[in-house]
């Protein structure tokens, strides 16, 4: 993909490729240890109960060779735990509020070797192709929807996110809008602030006894099934998996089936070319009159204008919207006919609940977030370790221990096609192959290899034949 990835670099660029252990075991820089215990022991070859426990004894900790060579740029306010845990790493973290146009991006990213987003960061082929060092990408949130995971695998480049740490701030804001939906709470909120007395009851309603439909039951649906159930609502689901009901929910065959017999809608479905507009004018006619829908999921799930036909038809009774088609790139920024069509419309309707991408954002959730990214890609960085990437194989060895000072991590992420592992193993061949474990997934395959007795020149020699092989998508070599 690029030319810094090429044989044509070696000095600088070894650098950034080649690390190095400093005996982290006695850096009070290092946070992140990576024991023996996180790692998959099955996975390496020869492994036994004692030498595993010997390894988690002595885990020697592999740290770039020059940590300030690591060039990081953080977007969307990241959390300050996960800040910290780069930062204490010795990297070079660049730490910005909001997100950047693309023009700006792309001038950036062409620069570092680690980027770290949430959900408002579009890296697309376009803004990937001209990032030359980076070697994985941290969503720093759920959805990966906003990254071209595809042309980043097929580039060796890792994706990370946080699959579930703010799952529960999702579903405990759904909850909380269901009641302020059923009794009509934004609009004699914005009344009082208005100076207006409207005391009524009419259509505002307990929600015991009424039923959620949740589309998509995954990790948010299914926590929201829990809470919702405790307040006396029946809950039913539609997935496109079957799925095992918590507590007495139940799964209905279709999304017709659920929009008929829901009296509150919920959407929790990732952004897919099939959930595009999932929700349009004839879904919102099989709605039940009357119904409320919500959206915490992605802003491409519903047709907007649709739901603004819906409410001022009356059919449906309210609706809250946490995600939207576009969104401002930061906080401050107006969110009107600019950036959607249709969004004075929107402010207008009764009953609507507009919030601004909030649905886990939350402290808890946050603090989680920056820890569980930050250390995936810390251990990515340090020792190559694929465990919960969302778009390559995951591949994990137990950590070199300190009793293995000459040893180093060959790194070999090149496409999948057959006679690969007998080239790459003809070149390692002079040396002993301590553990190695390889995986595919699609086009990718991720191979890494701990060999003994290597000093600096043979790791130089290694990684030049390695990326001469036409196999080849990114070396790294760390020891
Ligand atoms: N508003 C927020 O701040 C916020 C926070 C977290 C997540 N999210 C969004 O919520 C989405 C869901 O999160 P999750 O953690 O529950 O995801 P998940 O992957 O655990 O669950 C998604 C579920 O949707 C189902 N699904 C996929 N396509 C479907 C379809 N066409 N019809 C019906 N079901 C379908 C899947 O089978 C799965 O069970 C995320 O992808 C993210 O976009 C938003
Ligand atoms: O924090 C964010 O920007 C995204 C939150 C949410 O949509 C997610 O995908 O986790």
């Amino acid at each position: 993909m690029s030319s810094a990835r090429d044989i044509k670099v070696p000095q600088e660029e070894l650098a950034h490729r080649v690390s190095r252990s400093l005996g982290l075991s006695t850096s009070p820089a290092a946070p992140i240890t990576s024991t023996a215990s996180s790692f998959g022991f099955s996975a390496a070859v020869g492994s036994t109960p004692a030498s595993v426990a010997a390894a988690a004894r002595a885990a020697k900790h592999l740290k770039p060779f020059a940590t300030e060579d690591i060039k990081i740029l953080l977007l969307e306010n990241v959390n300050q735990t996960g800040r910290d845990i780069l930062a204490a790493q010795g990297y070079q973290v660049e730490f910005l509020k909001t997100s950047l146009p693309e023009d700006q991006l792309i001038e950036k990213i062409r620069d570092v070797h680690v980027i770290g987003i949430r959900s408002k960061t579009k890296l697309t082929a376009r803004v990937l192709k001209e990032a030359k060092n980076l070697i994985v990408i941290g969503c720093f949130c759920i959805g990966t929807n906003q990254v071209d995971l595809k042309f980043a695998a097929d580039n060796g480049i890792a994706v990370f996110n946080s699959p579930f740490s703010n799952s529960r701030s999702v579903a405990e804001l759904v909850i909380a809008e269901i009641v302020v939906l059923a009794r009509q709470l934004g609009d004699r909120s914005n009344e009082m602030h208005n100076g207006t007395w409207n005391k009524v009851s009419n259509k505002c309603w307990e929600v015991r006894g009424k039923t959620l439909g949740i589309i998509g039951y995954g990790h948010i649906g299914s926590q929201l099934s829990v809470l919702a159930e405790a307040m006396g609502m029946n809950v039913i689901y539609y997935d496109v998996v079957n799925l095992m009901a918590m507590g007495t929910a139940r799964q209905v065959p279709t999304l017709e089936d659920l929009l008929r017999e829901a009296d509150f809608v919920t959407l929790h479905v990732p952004e897919l070319p099939e959930t595009q507009n999932m929700m349009g004018p004839k879904q919102f006619d099989q709605m039940k009159e009357g119904s409320y829908l919500i959206n915490a999921s992605r802003g491409s799930v519903v047709d907007i204008p649709a739901l603004i036909e819906a409410s001022r038809a009356g059919k449906i009774a309210g609706a809250a919207l946490d995600v939207y088609p576009n969104e401002p790139s930061g906080n401050g920024d107006y969110f009107h006919n600019d950036l959607n069509t249709w969004a004075n419309d929107l402010r207008t309707l009764k009953n609507i609940i507009l919030t601004p991408h909030i649905g886990g954002s939350t402290e808890e959730a946050q603090s989680a977030i920056g820890i569980e990214v930050g250390q995936a890609l810390v251990k990515y960085v340090n020792e190559g370790s694929t465990l919960g990437a969302v778009n390559l194989p995951e591949v994990n060895l137990r950590s070199l221990t300190i009793d293995e000072p000459d040893h180093a991590r060959v790194i070999y992420i090149h496409q999948n096609v057959p006679g690969v592992l007998r080239k790459v193993n003809e070149i390692l061949g002079d040396h002993n192959v301590d553990k190695q474990m390889t995986d595919s997934r699609d086009d990718v395959a991720y191979l890494m290899a701990d060999i003994s007795n290597v000093d600096t020149q043979t790791i130089k020699d290694l990684y030049a034949k390695l990326e001469s092989l036409s196999s080849r998508i990114m070396t790294r070599i760390l020891y």
